[in-house]
């Protein structure tokens, strides 16, 4: 078990939050002799199979163990928010009514948002989609803050650094083989078999982005996570990799800090489990407020958004002191809180609920973003067996020749999130789940709703704000096209009836084809959910006052402070943001230690 953290010792560096934000840096520093402390709110998991078998992770997601509800809005529009047709409400017996026809009293929580709260973060209930963002993504940095160790080129050796590719060829430079997180990829054997339903529907969408049917094959083996000149712009099939290994175990930053703790070397690594961090402490006397420490409180499910909270409980505080630096890495909805209620964001919030301002930064919180999602759901007239299909493409009307539509085809439902998801359709059920790249909207904001550390923050992600009519009418036509593509499935698969975005048995009846664009616009815009949320305090331009970190993770007008998780990135990584998390967690580490190696070599020349 982790050493217990001692109040009374100062640490080097005090990290909050151990998902893929927080974890890789705090192992990286420790291991570099520096003492640190990791304060995580939940528990470790890490030996319990819903977490450890990736299979597991609908489970997971759903497991009360590590579970926090954030029940989130997608809009300013109440009635629009309201057809989402798994809002949820509190019965008020204990359970939670999912739908548009509330019992009468039951009171509106939202839209759920999970999260969870455990040794690895996020990284331990995901799906474990491993992806990479596009060089622009990376690119875009360098743009903004000038600071060219963002260069797409350099930040794989990030991938190579943390990854122990598991289907790569051992001399495969693109890929990283000595790093602590597995990651594998599937057999694709299946899609060889020209007559299974799956490789019909492959082969006539191959037509349908220009690919040779052909070769649905060989696409089915491309490595998502290779290197080749035309990565962001070729419409094709991928193989979808895992941050799991070939036996199906999950590997997360959870596997590092314990090999952290574990390792003969005895590094200094600290692990206060069961903490939740309520303030950031600072040293005010300098020109700028200097984070010297953070204040917690200890016990179970003392957060709100734990469905394990027992009401009016809570624990006395305690201070823990860091000499070097502080870093948050609470994830995309607890790190601008935290900052707020440490007195670090827009001052007219923070007075609002009498919190002093030690920085007035109006970014805290706001640009929040995140990928829309929607999926084609129908069910066939027998199952279709084998053969799960990952597609990257771009719609004719992409705004740039890049992709906008990661989708990935198979006998699942997934419709978004409420306790309980995802509904099981039966053995016919067929989908195609789009997860649409490059929201151009970027106006979701995550608010205080009080002073109290124990609560939730209020988060709107104001879906579709701006540019929203053509971001919708990439996902209808991303849904166009996969639909054409099911009617090459054949008998004894066909006619699929269609449940949604076009009811087959409403629609077709009447208009004898499918339903309109306008329609299908219509049903994504009330019924797009997401599971990618970033950049709630994101790195920006110098001279940009929504600007809260610049380019080596610093919050602006602090000092001894840094944010490194996904809310740093200015814009969505690509299409699925863990394993860019873990990257940008292992660039910090090298950051933080150039800063303790630069202050050291100050010292040494001070004392010459
Ligand atoms: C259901 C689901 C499925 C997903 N599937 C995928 C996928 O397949 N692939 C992919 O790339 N991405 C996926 N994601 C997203 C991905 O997991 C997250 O983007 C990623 O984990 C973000 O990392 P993070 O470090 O920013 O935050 P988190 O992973 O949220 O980690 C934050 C950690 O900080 C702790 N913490 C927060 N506040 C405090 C506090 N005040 N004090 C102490 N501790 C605190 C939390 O307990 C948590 O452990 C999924 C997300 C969800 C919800």
């Amino acid at each position: 078990a982790p050493a217990d953290a001692d109040p009374t010792a100062t640490y080097d560096y005090i990290v909050v939050g151990s998902g893929p934000g927080g974890g890789p840096l705090s192992a990286e520093l420790a291991r570099a002799g520096y003492s640190t402390l990791l304060i995580e709110a939940g528990t470790d998991q890490w030996d319990n199979p819903t977490y450890a078998d990736i299979q597991n992770f609908n489970e997971a997601a759903n497991d009360e163990t590590t579970r926090w509800d954030f029940w989130v809005k997608h809009s300013d529009d109440a009635a629009r928010d309201l057809k989402f047709k798994h809002t949820t409400w509190d019965t008020g017996d204990g359970t939670f009514y999912v739908g548009l026809d509330p019992p009468e009293g039951a009171k509106l929580l939202g839209i759920q948002y999970p999260r969870a709260a455990v040794l690895g973060g996020c990284a331990m209930h995901n799906a474990g989609v491993a992806s990479l963002p596009e060089d622009d993504d990376w690119n875009r940095i360098v743009n903004l803050t000038g600071d060219a160790s963002w260069e797409a080129g350099k930040m794989r050796e990030y991938l190579k650094k943390i990854e122990r590719n598991e289907y790569a060829d051992a001399d495969d430079p693109s890929h990283g083989h000595d790093g602590w997180l597995a990651i594998s990829n599937s057999d694709p054997s299946w899609a060889k078999n020209d007559s299974s339903p799956a490789v019909k529907i492959m082969k006539r969408l191959a037509e349908l982005i220009g690919q040779d049917p052909s070769r649905v094959a060989d696409f089915a083996n491309t490595d998502i996570l290779g290197d080749f000149p035309n990565r962001d712009t070729m419409s094709s099939f991928f193989n979808l990799a895992t941050h799991a290994d070939k036996t199906g175990k999950r590997f997360s930053p959870n596997n590092y800090i314990r090999a952290t703790v574990a390792d003969p070397a005895k590094y200094p690594l600290t692990v206060k489990l069961n903490t939740l961090a309520t303030k950031v402490l600072f040293n005010t006397t300098g020109p700028k407020p200097r984070a010297i420490g953070v204040e917690a409180m200890s016990g179970p499910s003392l957060y709100r958004a734990d469905p394990k909270h027992i009401p009016g409980t809570t624990a006395p505080k305690t201070q823990y002191f860091a000499r070097r630096e502080v870093i948050l890495s609470g994830g995309v909805f607890n790190t601008p809180q935290l900052l707020k209620l440490s007195g670090i964001g827009p001052a007219t919030e923070l007075s609002k609920f009498g919190i002093p301002v030690l920085v007035d930064l109006p970014g805290v919180g706001e640009r929040l973003t995140d990928n829309y999602e929607g999926s084609l759901l129908g069910l066939g007239k027998v199952p279709i067996a084998s053969g799960l299909i990952t597609i990257l493409f771009r719609t004719p009307n992409a705004p740039t020749p890049k992709r906008n539509i990661f989708a990935w085809c198979g006998a699942f439902s997934f419709e978004g999130f409420w306790p309980g998801f995802p509904t099981y359709y039966g053995p016919n059920q067929y989908s195609c789940a789009m997860v649409h790249i490059k929201p151009r909207s970027q106006d979701g904001s995550v608010r205080l709703l009080s002073a109290d550390p124990q609560d939730k923050p209020e988060i709107n992600f104001r879906f579709f704000e701006h540019g929203g009519d053509e971001d919708l009418a990439e996902l209808v036509s991303a849904a166009n096209m996969l639909r054409e593509s099911w009617q090459a499935a054949g008998e004894p698969v066909l006619p699929f009836e269609e449940l949604h975005p076009c009811p087959s048995s409403a629609e077709k009846k009447s208009n004898g084809t499918t339903c309109s664009d306008g329609k299908q616009a219509e049903y994504f815009k009330t019924q797009a959910y997401s599971h990618h949320a970033t950049s709630s305090c994101q790195i920006g331009a110098e001279g940009d006052k929504m600007a809260v970190l610049d380019s080596k993770f610093r919050v602006r007008g602090a000092e001894g402070l840094r944010v490194v998780d996904a809310s740093a990135f200015p814009n969505v990584p690509g299409f699925f943001p863990s394993v860019p998390t873990m990257m940008i967690s292992v660039k910090a580490a090298g950051d933080v230690l150039a800063a303790a190696a630069a202050a050291k070599g100050a010292d040494a020349g001070d004392g010459e």
